[in-house]
């Protein structure tokens, strides 16, 4: 049989689906048409995904596994904070490490597990990298600058400045009021900047940001490959490096505590000359177990599995409570 792990970071909702299960892998072409029928199928187990996390072997150095992320419309993405905390989680369970690298598209990224967030919220922290401004690795064109830096862009709107970050996949950042964030701004921009468009012809992560006291801010996201999200841990780090080159000259050290719908995280930012690194904390939590025949799960004959959740959620829950 073939178990897939729900799983979520701050609401984040993902199959984490580990290859390693099979003798023969499935490809990538099925497993992204596995994602969209997931997401189109009427079963509330199964439907209310971001994506899949794809766990593979690696053979890079001081790396336990490798992941891949497949967004929900079956795209591939570059990178996956919250995504990349429960697939640490899963690793560090499964080989019994606590400290270790994961192979992603671009990096191989230090994992590490973190002090627990509360009874049964256990937390990890990922690094995030590379870092990157330039558009020549990662496609913006037409806006007249190579690099977007707190700048106003009228060709994207007529009051907003914007920042744009790559990690390395795409975002684009604004710092909003509350009032701009209960409008469909954010809607109407990135439906719009993920459709066909002559600015982000790859589409674009947006995220609008509402600076709630110093170094704590309210992130909200509209994901490539999704829509809205309860959260995005790449979002939400940019959001948080974008406000700390904005906020501090010069070089810097700071934690930075990033509120969602989903919940809650803490982003470390530090920039010691050109250099910048960048962490991302939080929980990973395992919500349940779907287990199909694989022959039935690769046909979308969904309905001939099982869901066993487990009890992480409700711990999850009283955390956030204790938040307010
Ligand atoms: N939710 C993720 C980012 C997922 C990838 C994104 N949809 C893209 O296509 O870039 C995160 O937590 O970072």
């Amino acid at each position: 049989m073939t178990k897939l792990l729900k799983v979520h970071g701050s609401e984040n909702t993902f199959f984490l689906f580990d290859l390693t299960q099979f003798e023969q892998q499935p490809t990538f072409a099925e497993i992204s048409k596995l994602a969209v029928a997931m997401k189109a199928g009427d079963n509330p187990d199964l439907n209310n995904i971001d994506g899949i996390l794809v766990v593979q072997d690696s053979d890079h150095q001081d790396c336990l596994g490798k992941m891949t992320v497949v967004n929900a419309d079956g795209s591939l993405a570059s990178m996956c904070g919250n995504g990349l905390r429960t697939v640490t989680r899963y690793l560090a369970e499964k080989f019994g490490k606590t400290k270790f690298k994961v192979e992603t598209q671009d990096a191989d990224l230090d994992v590490e597990k973190e002090a627990d967030l509360a009874d049964q919220v256990p937390a990890y922290g990922v690094q995030i990298s590379p870092v990157r401004f330039d558009h020549n690795d990662f496609p913006f064109e037409k806006l007249g600058t190579d690099e977007i830096h707190d700048q106003m862009l009228p060709q994207l709107d007529d009051r907003l400045s914007f920042t744009a970050i790559a990690l390395p996949n795409p975002h684009l950042i604004s710092f909003v009021s509350d009032a701009v964030l209960k409008t469909d701004k954010l809607k109407r921009l990135g439906t719009y900047l993920n459709g066909e468009n002559p600015y982000f012809t790859d589409g674009v992560n947006v995220n609008f940001a509402n600076i709630l006291a110093p170094d704590t801010l309210f992130v909200r996201t509209f994901e490539r490959g999704v829509g809205f999200t309860n959260a995005c841990g790449t979002g939400m780090t940019s959001t948080s490096l974008a406000y700390a080159l904005n906020h501090y000259e010069g070089d810097f050290d700071r934690i930075i505590t990033v509120y969602n719908p989903g919940g809650m995280v803490k982003v470390h930012v530090q920039k010691t000359g050109n250099d910048l690194q960048l962490q991302l904390i939080a929980n990973a939590t395992e919500l349940g177990t779907f287990t199909i025949d694989a022959k039935d799960l690769f046909d979308h004959h969904f309905a001939a599995g099982t869901y066993q959740p487990t009890d992480e959620e409700a711990h999850y829950q009283e955390w956030i409570k204790s938040l307010n």
